[in-house]
Parts: C-alpha cells; structure tokens; sequence
C-alpha cells in the first residue's frame, strides 16, 4: 500500500546520494501514535471528529479501514489535506464477518483488540507474517477479567486473534508492563466504554512509560479523566463520554529523529517547525542524547534546531524511547569511542529484531558492535559503504538512507517500506540536497 506517487517507493533498492553540512527546515509528517489515538478515541465519540495534521501511512490507514469495519463510523481520509474525519454512523459496534487485516501494525491491532471488546460478535484480526509473530498473549489474558473473550486462533499468543465482546464489563485487571506500553494504552482507551470503572494494575515495570503518557494526554483532550497511581494502577470511571470536534496532531518525533541525526553527522544545523519543549513524545528526548554526545539544540515551544559538533560516544538508557534506538546507532557508528545503548529488549519483537538488524548492518559497513539481549554497544569509527538489507522494517530504511548522507556507497533494498509510518521519507530526505 503506497501513499505518494514516489517511484522510489516501489523500487528494489536505492543508492543514497552523500551530502555536506546541511542548513534547512524539514517539515515532517504528523505523530503515527497521535493519529492512531485520535482514531481510536474518534471512533468511540458520539460526535464527529477532525483530525487535523494526521499521519496518513500504512499503519494509519489500515487503522482507519479496520475501525470502519464495526460499522459504527465512517473514516474519511483527504489526502490533499492531511485530515481525517471520523463519523458515527448511528449503527451499534458489529464484529464484521471479514477478518480485519492490518498489514504490519503493532498499535492498531492492540488498540483494535480491545476495541473488538466492545462489538457485538466475535471479530477476527490478523496481519502479515511479521506481525504473526508479534506478542498479544498479556493482552489477551488481561481482556478476561474484564468481561471479553480474547484468544489467539493457533494458540501462541499471537496473531491471528478472536475476541468474542458486547459484554466489556469492567472490574479490575493486572496487565504486565515488561513487553509493550501498547497493551495498556489500549485498555485505557476502551474501558471507558465499559459498564463499570475498571481498575488496571500494571506488574513488572512498565516499558516506553512516554507512550501512556501520551494516551492519557489524548484521552484528557477527549474530556476523559483517568485516576492513576504512578505507573502502577490506572482507573478509568465508567459512564464518560468522548468529545468529538477537531483534533491536531504535531508533527512525528520518530520521524524527526532521521533529520536531527542528518544535521548531527554532516554538521551544519536542521530545524523541524511544529514540536517543542510542550510535547509529550518520548522520542523528543533523543535530543538530549545527541547533545551529551557533542551536538547542540536549541528546543522552543514552536521549534527544535539541532547542530552539528564533534561527536563522542556515551552510555544511555533507552527503554523510553525505542523508536529512536536504531537512529542513535547510526550516529554512535560516526561518534569516537563506544555507545552503550542499555534497557531496549523490546527491540526485539517490533517490526524486525531491531537489535539484530542493527548489529548485522553496522558490521557490514565495518564498524564493531557487541550484541546483548537487551543492549547494544556501538564502537564508533569511520563506517563504508554497504547494501543494507531492511527486513521490512521501515526504521531499519530510514536509519541507514542518514548514514548513506556521510557514506558513500550505500545502497538500500526495499526503500518501499518506509509507508509504513512515513510515505514521503525520500522526497522529505531530497530537500535536505535542494537547499544545498
Ligand atoms: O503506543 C504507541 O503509539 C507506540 C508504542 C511503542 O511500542 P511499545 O510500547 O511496544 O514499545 C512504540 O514502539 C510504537 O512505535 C508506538
Ligand atoms: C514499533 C513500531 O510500530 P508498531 O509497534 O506500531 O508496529 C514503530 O513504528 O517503530
């Protein structure tokens, strides 16, 4: 599924064209998390909803199209505008006879799992081989308590999965935190639409802690209020209703995270208009670790700039912000000494191993990793060119296309696979040469 009519997208592989020093404004697409909590907030509210700024990518459309199919709204997308609008139809939720595909989207088949919790029927959901293997188990026990039936049809806790709901009924819960934030944004979205308050406590430590933060941000701005304890327990009361109306999303940290690393191996300085110090986006914080290892910034309210300087290697905990790990890695492959990136096995069942793809690529452009279960060191050094194999993993694309700005050389297979969460990735990525 492609978006852009970029030929890139549907080419075998890509030769990255290097760069000097950069000094420009990049304009990135809206946050992909933003986008699939306004949609599933938006297909819960009685009212209409506008999604301003919205992230249309695979992921978001697959979304969009899945939610659709409980026949309880219709999603507009307008391509020209970056708006979504989400309508209720009047029709009750209805598990659909079809089977819902999602392609390779881990946060809309969780969110869409416990929203299936709340349709009549019993509803399938399913995606593609990678995301067959991706883990549900905890969130599929901890629907049980709460009144859903929720399963995985072979039995290993992954997709496919079938959710028997009509009767969400509330209550209290235990969710474990140690595999994904996703598990619990999602029972904290649809529990408000159970019959009773339900009382989510989250065991082991709770991963990409930021992600809930961000939850309960949107659910705030839908009029929703959650009483929390640190990390530990959530209530959602019963009998709240979501506010519809119009809904802007800022633009994607994630996504900004491949120009700040541009703009911090070439030098030079890159700005992305639109995000600041107010954002709750975890990935935000990779501009802090870029600083400690030798670049500067300037973070308003409106703008973050990111300069250039010598870079040095340095020891840093990840766990809030796995997105932006293997971006991290290409900037420690140029840094001098090692990064000792710590506290990310949840790289481990995203799109890819991420930590294994990351490991094999980087050595195959010569530079030394160690590879743990849950870290990574990165001997920084003087990286060469290589053909990068992307595992349909779009931030394993997006990764390597910035070391390919300083290497020459650098080839990457499937460039198509950025759709997932940023279509327009190699036209965004020409303007960095256009204002050369
Ligand atoms: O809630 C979200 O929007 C996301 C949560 C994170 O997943 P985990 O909580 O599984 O780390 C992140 O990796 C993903 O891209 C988006
Ligand atoms: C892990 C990611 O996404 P998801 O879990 O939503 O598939 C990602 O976009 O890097």
């Amino acid at each position: 599924m492609t978006h852009a009519k970029d030929p890139r997208l549907s080419a075998e592989q890509l030769t990255v064209e290097t760069l000097s020093a950069v000094d420009t404004e990049v304009a990135v697409l809206g946050s992909k998390s933003y986008t699939n909590r306004a949609i599933a907030i938006a297909s819960l509210a009685a009212e209409p909803t506008r999604v301003q700024g919205a992230l249309l990518s695979d992921d978001t459309v697959y979304f969009s199209r899945g939610v659709e199919q409980f026949g309880h709204v219709t999603v507009d997308i307008d391509h020209e505008t970056n708006t979504i609008n989400v309508t209720p139809t009047g029709q009750p939720m209805r598990a659909p006879e079809e089977d819902i595909f999602v392609g390779g989207a881990g946060t809309p088949l969780r969110f869409l799992i416990s929203l299936a919790g709340l349709a009549e029927g019993t509803t399938t959901i399913t995606g593609n081989a990678r995301m067959q293997e991706r883990p549900m188990g905890d969130l599929l026990a901890a629907l049980g308590p709460l009144g859903v039936e929720a399963l995985a049809v072979r039995g290993n806790g992954s997709p496919p999965v079938r959710v028997t709901g009509g009767s969400y009924r509330g209550g209290a819960t235990r969710i474990s935190g140690a595999v994904s934030s996703q598990f619990t944004s999602s029972l904290l979205i649809s529990s408000v639409k159970a019959e009773q308050d339900t009382e989510i406590t989250i065991v082991d430590d709770l991963v990409s802690k930021p992600y809930v933060e961000m939850t309960l941000a949107s659910l705030a701005a839908a009029g929703i209020r959650v009483e929390r304890d640190g990390y530990t327990k959530f209530t959602v009361p019963a009998g709240q209703s979501f506010r519809g109306g119009e809904v802007v999303v800022e633009p994607d940290a994630s996504g900004m995270s491949y120009f700040l690393a541009a703009a911090a191996i070439l030098g030079g300085r890159v700005t992305i208009p639109g995000i600041g110090s107010g954002s709750h986006q975890g990935d935000v914080g990779l501009v802090d670790v870029l600083v400690r290892m030798g670049a500067h910034a300037d973070v308003t309210d409106s703008a973050i700039t990111l300069k250039g300087g010598p870079l040095r290697g340095i020891d840093v905990d990840m766990e809030a912000m796995p997105d932006v790990v293997p971006t991290l890695a290409i900037v420690a492959a140029f840094a001098d000494g090692p990064t000792r990136i710590t506290n990310i096995a949840s790289l481990r069942v995203k799109e890819c191993d991420r930590i294994a793809a990351v490991t094999t690529e980087l050595r195959k452009m010569g530079i030394e990793v160690d590879e743990y279960d849950d870290a990574m060191t990165i001997h920084g050094g003087t990286p060469h060119g290589a053909t990068i194999d992307t595992y349909d993993d779009h931030r394993i694309a997006m990764t390597f296309a910035i070391a390919g700005l300083r290497t020459e050389g650098v080839v990457i297979k499937d460039p198509g696979c950025v759709a997932k969460s940023f279509p327009t990735f190699w036209q965004v990525l020409d303007t960095l040469r256009e204002a050369q």
